[in-house]
């Protein structure tokens, strides 16, 4: 299966959204990573079908999706950033109405709905009322519902955005075992979703992809950009955040140690460390997007 996106571009009014896009998507997990506003959101509703591209098309398999349309629309699960839900229903009931709105047969719905409360986990809860649910098993009822027509494309806007850590890896977790056999898209400004997990990251800013490379290759090209450094003086901490791109700030004692990203060595004493996803983030966003 190929998703392949050629010149993609949205506009609103004066401003472009995303700007002539070009992607080639196969099975597995990609994470797209951006700051707020970089497009992220646009891309995936574009994806899912649920918003036009101003220019610009996509295509399945060859076939031009806003030709297949519905038989697309079909092919997609679709987990928004927000979701309205229903919530005196109970998990189960909240599913078997989505089911009915996507036009599963209804003898199918019992065993489906099952199926994916089980997958995610929340089989235990299927009585619960979603209303008493915590962050992480909203999120989990989300990619259950988005899960119902066994999609092809599973798209999931900011999926961990105010999770706990541990429901976090949980949910990180779960994308992770339904990739087998799907394309999942997945946007995030945090991290850590998408360093264990994704087959390829996609860096986007101002609208344009400026990177898609494995995690390991991302990292491999910032390997000589990451330093630490020992200082002594507070008052000093400024002056480099103001120099420097400087990440994590680690008191040791009464010194602090600074991440600095930078191409060349900030100080004699400055030591390189082995960078992380999150160094990437820094090294490719202003420090007043990440703010
Ligand atoms: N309906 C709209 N009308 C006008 N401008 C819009 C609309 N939707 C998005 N934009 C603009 O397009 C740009 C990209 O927005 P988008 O929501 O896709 O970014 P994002 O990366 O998802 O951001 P966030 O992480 O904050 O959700 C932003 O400058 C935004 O203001």
């Amino acid at each position: 299966m190929k998703l392949t996106i050629t010149n993609l571009t949205k506009s609103f009014g004066d401003k472009k959204a995303l700007n002539e896009i070009n992607l080639e998507l196969s099975t597995g997990v990609y994470g797209i990573l951006g700051a707020n506003g970089s497009g992220k959101t646009t891309l995936m509703r574009i994806l899912a079908n649920v918003m036009k591209p101003t220019s610009g098309q996509i295509d399945l398999d060859g076939q031009d999706i806003s030709i297949m349309d519905e038989k697309y629309r079909d092919l997609i699960g679709y987990l928004p950033q927000h979701v309205g839900f229903y919530k005196n229903f109970s998990a189960e009931k909240f599913l078997k109405y989505v089911a009915a709105l996507k036009g599963l047969p209804k003898e199918d719905t019992n065993e489906k709905v099952e199926e994916v409360l089980e997958l995610v986990g929340l089989a235990d809860h299927h009585r619960d009322k979603i209303g008493g649910f915590s962050g992480g098993m909203k999120r989990r009822i989300g990619i259950a519902q988005a899960l119902l027509n066994d999609p092809k494309i599973l798209i999931v806007d900011e999926p961990t955005a105010g999770l706990d850590p541990k429901e976090r890896i949980r949910f990180r977790n779960l994308l992770s075992k339904i990739s087998t056999n799907r394309i999942v898209i997945l946007s995030t400004h945090i991290v850590s979703d998408i360093e264990f997990i994704a087959k390829e990251v996609l860096i986007l800013k101002e609208g344009q992809v400026v990177k898609k490379e494995t995690p390991q290759t991302l990292l491999k090209g910032i390997e000589d950009k990451v330093w630490t450094l020992l200082i002594d003086d507070e008052n000093e901490v400024t002056k480099y955040q103001a120099d420097y791109r400087v990440g994590n700030i680690v008191r040791i004692d009464n010194k602090f140690q600074l991440r600095i990203l930078s191409d060349h060595q900030p100080e004699d004493d400055a030591v390189h460390d082995v960078p992380n996803l999150e160094d990437l983030y820094l090294y490719y966003f202003d420090e007043e997007e990440t703010a």
